[in-house]
């Protein structure tokens, strides 16, 4: 395999290269080439279709490329493809992905759904009965501080508002200590507070953390983005700075123009 040159982009965490993604015949995803730094947060955008959920499911082995390669530089000496690990593999290497829909346990508390997740692999039974350590224990409060709910541990999920579902489940994966965190839609269906939160928790976990985020709602986008990709056609149309791409006409074109309300 040829691995990309590190030494031209010395912090990358992810490289895409020339990947091809076909669904009977139809090219989904078109000689895309991605590449992202560690501690970074993308944002990416496109009209529906453009290939962001198969961007992702591609990332995380949930789908396999047809052609292209997809590199986690997970050290300078350890450049592990992609397309050769199976997805629960990818998981466990350090890449996760937070659905659109919150799927938190409705009927455990918050800090009990944080104790699950760090406990990752050991099977949900295991997990409810293992008595964490001290570690355990203050990395749970940690992650309930950072998504600001150390107040409710004791609130069961079921209970939380949308927005505290969705903060719970970014919380879920950061307990498992993510290299590369792919969020989808995280704004979706959330107030203009909760939005404004949820924007504010991403950007904190800039540096720790390189994220892939997935967003409709530009004021969001406008926000959260250093930097923009922009998809269109399985293929990256622009990448710029959140101006750069919401001045450009071909963006206006197959995007903008035609974004009448917020999603
Ligand atoms: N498993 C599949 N089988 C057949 N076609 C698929 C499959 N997955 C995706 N596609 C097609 O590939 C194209 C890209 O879909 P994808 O869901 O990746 O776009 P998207 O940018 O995430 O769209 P949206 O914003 O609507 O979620 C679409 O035309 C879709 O119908």
């Amino acid at each position: 395999m040829h691995i990309p040159d590190k030494s031209k982009h010395s912090s990358l965490v992810l490289t895409v290269e020339g990947v091809d993604k076909s669904f009977d015949g139809f090219k989904a995803i078109n000689d895309l080439n991605f590449y992202l730094e560690e501690g970074e947060l993308r944002t990416v955008i496109g009209p529906n279709g453009a290939g962001k959920s198969t961007f992702m499911d591609l990332i995380t082995a949930r789908t396999k490329p047809d052609k292209g390669k997809i590199v986690f530089h997970k050290s300078d000496a350890e450049n592990i493809d992609l397309t050769h690990v199976r997805e629960h593999k990818v998981s466990q290497l350090g890449i996760g992905r937070k659905f659109q829909n919150p799927t938190v346990y409705r009927s455990h508390t918050v800090y009990d759904n944080l104790k699950l997740s760090l406990a990752g692999e050991r099977g949900l039974l295991h997990s409810l009965f293992y008595k964490e350590s001290k570690e355990d224990r203050e990395k749970i409060y940690d992650v309930m501080k950072t998504i600001r709910l150390e107040d409710s541990a004791d609130i069961m999920a079921g209970a939380l508002s949308h927005g505290q579902k969705q903060w719970l489940e970014i919380g879920m994966l950061l307990a498992q200590d993510p290299r590369i965190m792919l969020v989808d839609e995280p704004a979706a269906g959330m107030s203009d507070e909760e939005t404004e939160r949820t924007g504010e928790l991403l950007l904190s976990l800039r540096g720790k953390h390189s994220l892939i985020v997935i967003e409709h709602d530009m004021e969001f986008v406008r926000q959260i983005a250093s930097r923009v990709t922009v998809l269109h056609q399985g293929h990256v149309l622009k990448e710029g700075t959140f101006e750069f791409v919401k001045s450009d006409p071909q963006v206006i074109e197959v995007y903008l123009g035609r974004q009448t309300r917020k999603h």
